[in-house]
């Protein structure tokens, strides 16, 4: 008797063990459904739709507001349903009735979709524009076939070039991408100012390299009134950018030469490229920068990658995502800080300090 229980019991584990993984298993299948829910959201401007309505929404108000075929408005309670599973979105019941005596929700932004307004500085709605552009989707489909070929990257699988010979090629792509990399820099800057302005004290001039538009060195230009900015990038990058009084830009190749300044800025530059290509940037990094002591740096923001448990698990996932994205888009990875030591002292510098204030980046500070 006590057996048969027993067994029962064992199929009965094996069975919810079974479902338990189906239902992982669908979850990964479908985690797209997450993105293009929330890229369906933001093309309908729900975001902003709720946020002008200046208090919480009711559902019934939001359809009347959308602009949306009339066949469609049963299926926008099933789009606010999952981007509220998801945190982009949450319910008040006020106890308001609709026309048939029916409660009815009312919505409003969370901390998530309040960085997707269109006209928050920080919106990151043209970051979300160019990731899930068909451009650069596309790479993720050719993913194993470029596994078994001799491409630098996926990207180069999918479309035949390298995304930054796309970019010099497609104006229309060159955009959505420059535009994808401003929208990080006033979140960046704002806690650059906050947590270690004294890494850009004492410096008399500084070249942004790789700083594409020059949403970053704008913020520190104006922020150090003293300070002379150069925004180096390629030259279909900078072409017809209207400089300050102490902000310019330069067109040219960081392979080849960086223009000389004490410090040298590298945001977002060195994940997207290989160890050997890296220690390249930086030992001409190292070349361009003339002030001795202190105030002659290389000032790197990318992630440290974390080898313990130290990070939340949402946290993890961002940087494994990023790491994917690199190997997927270009030759670049994330790295951990053993990783960044080899690097660093390979290109001829002597020490360097971790500031992790950035989330699920950090400033990394190197001296010759
Ligand atoms: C990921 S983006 C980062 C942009 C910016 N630093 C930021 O964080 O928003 C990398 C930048 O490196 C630039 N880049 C790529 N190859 C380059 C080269 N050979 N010389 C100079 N810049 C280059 C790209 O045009 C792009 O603007």
């Amino acid at each position: 008797m006590e057996s048969s229980q027993s067994g029962e019991h064992d199929a009965n584990n094996n069975i919810n063990t079974l479902l338990r993984a189906q239902t992982h298993v669908w979850n990964h299948i479908f985690s797209f459904i997450n993105s293009m829910s929330l890229k369906c959201a933001v093309d309908l401007g729900i975001p902003d739709v709720i946020h002008d309505y200046g208090k919480p929404m009711p559902l019934s108000q939001l359809i009347a507001s959308l602009p949306i075929h009339p066949s469609k408005t049963s299926c926008i309670p099933r789009l606010m349903r999952i981007l509220t599973h998801s945190g982009f979105f949450s319910q008040q019941h006020n106890n308001i009735v609709t026309e048939n005596n029916e409660p009815e929700v009312e919505y409003v932004l969370t901390d998530a979709s309040l960085l997707l307004l269109k006209d928050n500085s920080l919106s990151m709605t043209p970051f979300l524009n160019a990731m899930l552009d068909p451009v650069f989707t596309k790479p993720w489909h050719q993913l194993s076939t470029w596994f078994k070929n001799s491409d630098l990257t996926s990207f180069e699988t999918a479309h035949g070039m390298m995304v930054w010979d796309y970019a010099c090629h497609d104006p229309k792509l060159n955009h959505l991408f420059n535009d994808a990399m401003a929208t990080d820099a006033g979140l960046v800057t704002a806690v650059l100012m906050e947590k270690c302005k004294e890494v850009f004290d004492g410096l008399e001039s500084l070249v942004d390299v790789g700083g594409g538009t020059g949403a970053v060195a704008k913020a520190i230009a104006s922020s150090f009134p003293q300070l002379e900015c150069i925004v180096f990038d390629q030259p279909h990058v900078v072409a017809g950018l209207q400089g300050s009084d102490n902000l310019k830009y330069v067109g040219g190749n960081m392979f080849e030469a960086v223009p000389p300044a004490n410090a040298i800025l590298l945001k977002w530059v060195l994940h997207d490229w290989n160890d050997e290509e890296c220690v390249n940037i930086l030992k001409k990094c190292k070349e361009a920068i003339t002030s001795k002591g202190k105030q002659g740096k290389v000032i790197i923001i990318d992630m440290v990658i974390s080898e313990n448990e130290k990070r939340d698990r949402e946290s993890v996932e961002t940087q494994l995502f990023f790491d994917m994205q690199m190997m997927v888009m270009a030759t670049g990875k994330e790295r951990n800080e053993k990783e960044w030591a080899k690097l660093i002292f390979f290109a001829g510098f002597n020490n360097y300090k971790i500031y992790p204030f950035l989330g699920v980046r950090s400033l990394i500070e190197i001296h010759p």
